[in-house]
């Protein structure tokens, strides 16, 4: 990865950096590109559809995921995977946490032979229970330290109109992560290093599953005091979970963790919130998938992170309700019912 020059700690001028290559242009990953842009890099934005791609380069804009936004003149895009990857030291992968593994089967033999990559996603493997840095390494064989996560409180199109976001780069290597960190700090986006892979993951994952539950709520009427106290359990069931597998109990307080919590439940523009709120008002997980293209994650990690939880032997209450109303066996409302009618414990526990 390109070193950062000494005594800067803000780089903005467009051209600093080397080439970052980006593999997704939904929401998320086109949002980034801009951050990336503004932070000094050259960015090539890797399109599944060609026509996506073509949208992009003809009228700077993507107009399926961020319409009406153009793109900044450092932003380039192809459908083509090999052009994407030649060159570039960084690559970041935004695609659906689901389809990753598969992408990069097709991907990992064009990667230059030191890239960096930054997972942007938020979501647990369904099936192998992989955490995506974990789906990375083992697809690429490229070493840990060299595999690094990007997760915060960043709605992408409060990202991409450049309002100020926080957020954590974490690898296990310290250095790596200091050095990712220069190349994605942007004068709208504050990255703050941590290598708490592992807490970061999971508290990107899980908090996609409370914004579900939260969003049920909202969609049944209900007010502040619920979707508070489903906040605030579900911090504690991710910190359960998170903690049992190694992760620091100070991220789950912070970006990766709070924050992001914050965020997604609060905000009418989560897709996880919005999902949910559709199933408590009634629909069906299959109208609901037939009404939009955007990825919700939640929806299938719900799955995946409460059988995670089972096999760590965490209990995870949140996580298995909202996977029983996804999966249409239980209705919102009964959910709600069930959650609390269970037995009654400390808050601690
Ligand atoms: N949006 C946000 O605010 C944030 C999202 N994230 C995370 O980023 C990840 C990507 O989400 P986001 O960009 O928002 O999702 P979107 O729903 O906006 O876009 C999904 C992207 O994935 C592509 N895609 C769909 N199916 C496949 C496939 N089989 N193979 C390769 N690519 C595919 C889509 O291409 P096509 O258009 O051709 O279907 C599209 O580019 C998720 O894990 C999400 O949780 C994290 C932080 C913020
Ligand atoms: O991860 C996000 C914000 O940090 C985006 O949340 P949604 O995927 O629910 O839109």
């Amino acid at each position: 990865m390109t070193e950062q020059p000494a005594g800067t700690a803000r780089p903005t001028e467009p051209g600093r950096f080397g080439k970052v290559a980006v593999l997704g242009a939904g929401s998320w990953g086109t949002a980034f590109s801009i951050v990336l842009a503004d932070a000094g890099n050259d960015v090539t934005l890797w399109a599944r559809r060609e026509e996506v791609a073509a949208a992009i380069t003809e009228k700077r804009e993507n107009t399926d995921y961020l319409p009406g936004l153009t793109l900044p003149d450092a932003i380039s895009a192809t459908h083509d995977v090999q052009a994407a990857l030649a060159g570039a030291d960084v690559v970041v992968l935004a695609t659906p946490s689901q389809t990753l593994r598969e992408n990069l089967v097709g991907w990992a033999p064009h990667l230059e032979p030191d890239a960096v990559l930054v997972s942007l996603m938020k979501g647990v493997e369904l099936g192998t229970l992989r955490r995506m840095s974990e789906v990375i390494h083992e697809v690429t064989g490229v070493p840990s330290e060299r595999v690094a996560v990007i997760s915060g409180p960043n709605l992408s199109g409060e990202i991409a109109r450049r309002e100020p976001a926080a957020s954590v780069v974490a690898c296990t290597d310290e250095d790596v992560a200091k050095r990712l960190q220069l190349r994605v700090h942007s004068p709208a986006f504050r990255p703050y290093t941590s290598t708490d892979v592992v807490g970061c993951e999971l508290g990107g994952a899980y908090k996609n599953v409370v914004a579900l539950a939260v969003g049920m709520a909202v969609g049944l009427g209900f007010g502040d005091n619920t979707t508070a106290s489903i906040i605030t359990r579900g911090l504690a069931e991710t910190a359960r979970l998170a903690t049992r597998l190694g992760a620091d109990p100070l991220t789950l307080m912070g970006l990766a963790g709070l924050g992001d919590l914050v965020a997604t439940c609060s905000s009418p523009l989560s897709r996880n919130r919005t999902f949910g709120e559709k199933l408590g008002r009634g629909m069906t997980t299959e109208e609901i998938y037939a009404s939009t293209r955007q990825v919700a994650e939640g929806a299938k990690s719900c799955s995946s992170l409460r059988a995670l939880a089972a096999q760590h032997g965490v209990d995870a209450p949140l996580a298995t309700i909202v996977d029983e109303v996804v999966s249409g066996r239980m209705t919102a409302k009964a959910m709600v019912d069930i959650t609390l009618a269970r037995d009654t414990k400390a808050e601690k526990d």
